[in-house]
């Protein structure tokens, strides 16, 4: 696998459609084409883009889930662009939230479940948690996941960093009433640990009357905001440097003067 060090990244931001596989995958699709056709070698969805957090449903639509994978890989294989989201995972007869990176090549390289259910829209009462931290090799280096929630959670992204993560992929539903959390975590986390996070949020409003800010976001190693989206549908895009990491580590080597001995 050859690796990249510089390539154009973005997220598809659009309003989830409860419930609705093929509607989702059509717009999915289509911002997908809108990004490829950009030369863009990445573009990460929000969470559950395909369904929504359709929780009694969840079980009937998996089907149809897997079709969409099955779309989503031919798409990343004939545009030769990798494509990441969150979907949900049967296994073991539960269900869970599961971001999926599709590599450029076709192949799935990266299957993580979320770690963080979030209580606050009951998510724990449908959906079994993961029990794994991902980082994996890919076209675009080596790539941290997280979802949602995850980003409250500094120890996973520090984890993730001591594993070598370079690019975060971050998948989310983050409602409006706290887009000011959403940003501030985000820059937070991409200058701790001194790497690019591709961020993708939702847009429009769900049947709970929940509203959805869209404001995906890319960010550099040194918490720029290098793009970031509106409440409106469509993409955003970003030139990525790889170098950027090993620049702003060795300017400030976070890495080497952390105190692992005292705080683990
Ligand atoms: O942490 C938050 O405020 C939002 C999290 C969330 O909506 C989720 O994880 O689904």
């Amino acid at each position: 696998m050859i690796t990249k060090t510089t390539f154009k990244a973005g997220a598809v931001q659009f309003d989830v459609k409860i419930g609705n596989v093929r509607e989702n995958l059509s717009v999915a699709l289509s911002h997908l084409e809108h990004l490829a056709d950009q030369g863009a070698c990445l573009g990460v969805c929000p969470e559950f883009f395909l369904t929504g957090f359709d929780n009694e449903n969840i079980t009937r639509l998996m089907p149809a889930v897997k079709e969409g994978i099955q779309r989503l890989t031919e798409f990343a294989r004939n545009r030769s662009m990798a494509v990441a989201g969150s979907l949900p995972e049967q296994g073991n007869g539960q269900i869970f939230n599961t971001l999926y990176l599709i590599d450029a090549d076709g192949e799935i390289r990266i299957r993580y479940r979320k770690l963080h259910l979030f209580p606050l829209t009951g998510e724990h009462l449908y959906y079994a948690r993961g029990d794994e931290m991902v980082t994996a090799d890919t076209s675009l280096g080596r790539v941290g996941t997280m979802i949602c929630y995850d980003l409250r959670f500094p120890e996973l992204a520090r984890r993730l960093f001591l594993d070598g993560a370079r690019l975060f992929v971050v998948s989310a539903q983050w409602p409006l009433a706290r887009v000011a959390h959403w940003q501030a975590l985000i820059r937070a986390r991409a200058i701790e640990n001194q790497a690019w996070f591709i961020c993708c949020n939702r847009t429009g409003t769900d049947p709970d009357g929940l509203v959805f800010p869209g404001s995906s976001m890319i960010v550099d190693p040194n918490g720029s905001v290098l793009a970031q989206g509106d409440d409106e549908p469509g993409i955003i895009m970003a030139d990525i440097d790889m170098d950027l990491v090993d620049l702003v580590r060795q300017t400030i080597p976070v890495e080497q003067d952390r105190r692992g001995d005292i705080y683990g």
